[in-house]
């Protein structure tokens, strides 16, 4: 599972239409966006791949995770990690076939990806919203011509130093990632074809049912389960018989109701605060004001056990701790050899897992973080009430409450 293209899945993927030669799509993101961000720009790809799927064989390249901004453990390699340390590939492919970036370096003859598309926006800006693409000049792209190699290099995933491409083409979009299928399909017949800014693309459906399947699809890798499991088992009572959160060893295969999940004993919360205090500080109450939040949810669930995932600094997070001193309070710290194998992004995935599973959950407004947190326990099947909500901001007591994206099944 760890990257290889299955021979099955090979052999299923040739067969498609003439036997033909499948071709690989790649993509990149705006070197800015955090990992929860990312994971949304992955499922618009991966539905535009599922959509080339029903025309011609087309594989998914996962990009390489690396150099995130929010990565802060400076003394670690946090480059090039592959999609596995994360995710379980054999459910990824369930959705879509995809292969590691490390996995098509070997296929390719030379690492030299033939056509990039940079993806941009319009100029001129839009004023009524329609879906349209167009090649236009580059608004700036950060890829340099290098006229010895006679190739396009950048960042790619930091193998700049070994790959390049052919062949770069600015287009502007405006508009859902179906877009790109007539484009691909037949106005290049490039093998390797890389797509950057990805996440300029949209959503094709949000919220409907292939939305649903490839958000269950990207399962976390089992090691990551573990460990997170482990943690509940450990401190929190919680255990997936005695909580109904059982896991289906294969997504298509699990389907559950609103409120079948019941979740361990403990409210979890996740407190979005580091660059949120600058980006959103409207949003993010202060230190006490979040403690007197947590402590009337805490009484209102009857629970004195509270979960917390932040990216708050440690002297913040003492302080938080001392405001709820009468609560048994638990983090996720993470012993040296878990951070060193599973680094960040790997901690971060922990802490999540271990909030998807609280009996209720509250988190930071408009954090993709808190989203996904969300969207994993309608995957679980926790009734709604139990899931969308948030901390205020202290000027705004009786806030907004997230909006409930329910999972679809058909
Ligand atoms: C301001 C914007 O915020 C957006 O973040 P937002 O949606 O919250 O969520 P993410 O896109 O995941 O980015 C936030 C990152 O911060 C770390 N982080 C945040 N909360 C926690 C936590 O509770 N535990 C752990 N272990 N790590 C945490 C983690 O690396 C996570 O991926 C970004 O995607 C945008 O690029 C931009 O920076």
């Amino acid at each position: 599972n760890e990257g290889v293209i299955d021979s099955d899945l090979q052999s299923k993927t040739l067969n498609v239409g003439e036997a033909k030669a499948p071709r690989y799509l790649l993509y990149d993101v705006n070197p800015g966006e955090g990992f929860n961000l990312r994971r949304d720009v992955y499922m618009r790809v991966a539905n535009l791949v599922r959509n080339l799927n029903e025309d011609a064989p087309w594989i998914l390249v996962l990009p390489p995770w690396g150099g995130l901004y929010h990565w802060k453990s400076r003394h670690l390699d946090q480059t090039r990690i592959p999609w596995s340390t994360f995710f379980d590939l054999p459910s990824l492919r369930r959705f879509v076939p995809v292969i590691e970036f490390k996995e098509l370096l070997k296929l390719m003859p030379e690492p030299v990806i033939d056509e990039l598309y940079y993806l941009q926006n319009y100029k001129e800006g839009w004023t009524e919203f329609e879906d349209k693409m167009d090649i236009r000049d580059c608004i700036q792209n950060p890829y340099h011509f290098n006229e010895d190699r006679g190739l396009w290099e950048g960042w790619f995933f930091s193998y700049g130093d070994e790959v390049g491409v052919r062949k770069l083409t600015c287009v502007s979009l405006l508009g859902h990632s179906a877009l790109l299928k007539p484009f691909l399909l037949h106005n290049t017949t490039a093998r390797t074809v890389m797509t950057d800014r990805a996440e300029t693309m949209l959503h094709d459906r949000f919220g409907d049912k292939n939305y649903w399947e490839c958000r269950r699809s990207m399962r976390f890798s089992k090691a990551l389960r573990d460990i997170g499991d482990e943690f509940r088992r450990k401190y929190l009572d919680s255990t997936d018989e005695k909580d109904n959160t059982v896991l289906h060893e294969d997504w298509t295969q699990m389907k559950r109701k609103h409120g079948e999940a019941k979740g361990g004993p403990y409210v979890a919360a996740h407190l979005r605060r580091a660059d949120f205090l600058y980006a959103r500080p409207k949003d993010v109450p202060s230190l006490e004001n979040t403690a007197k939040q947590l402590k009337a949810v805490l009484k209102k669930q009857k629970l004195k056990t509270l979960f917390i995932a932040t990216d708050a600094p440690k002297d913040e997070l003492k302080e938080l701790k001392d405001l709820l001193r009468d609560y048994k309070v638990y983090t996720f710290e993470p012993p040296k050899e878990v951070l060193e194998t599973y680094k960040d992004g790997g901690i971060a995935i922990i802490d999540q897992w271990i909030c998807a599973h609280a009996r209720y959950f509250i988190g930071t407004y408009e954090s993709t973080f808190s989203f996904r947190i969300g969207d994993e326990r309608e995957i679980l099947g926790f009734d709604p009430d139990m899931t969308y909500n948030r901390v205020c901001g202290d000027e705004d007591k009786e806030c907004e409450q997230p909006s409930r994206w329910t999972i679809v099944y058909k």
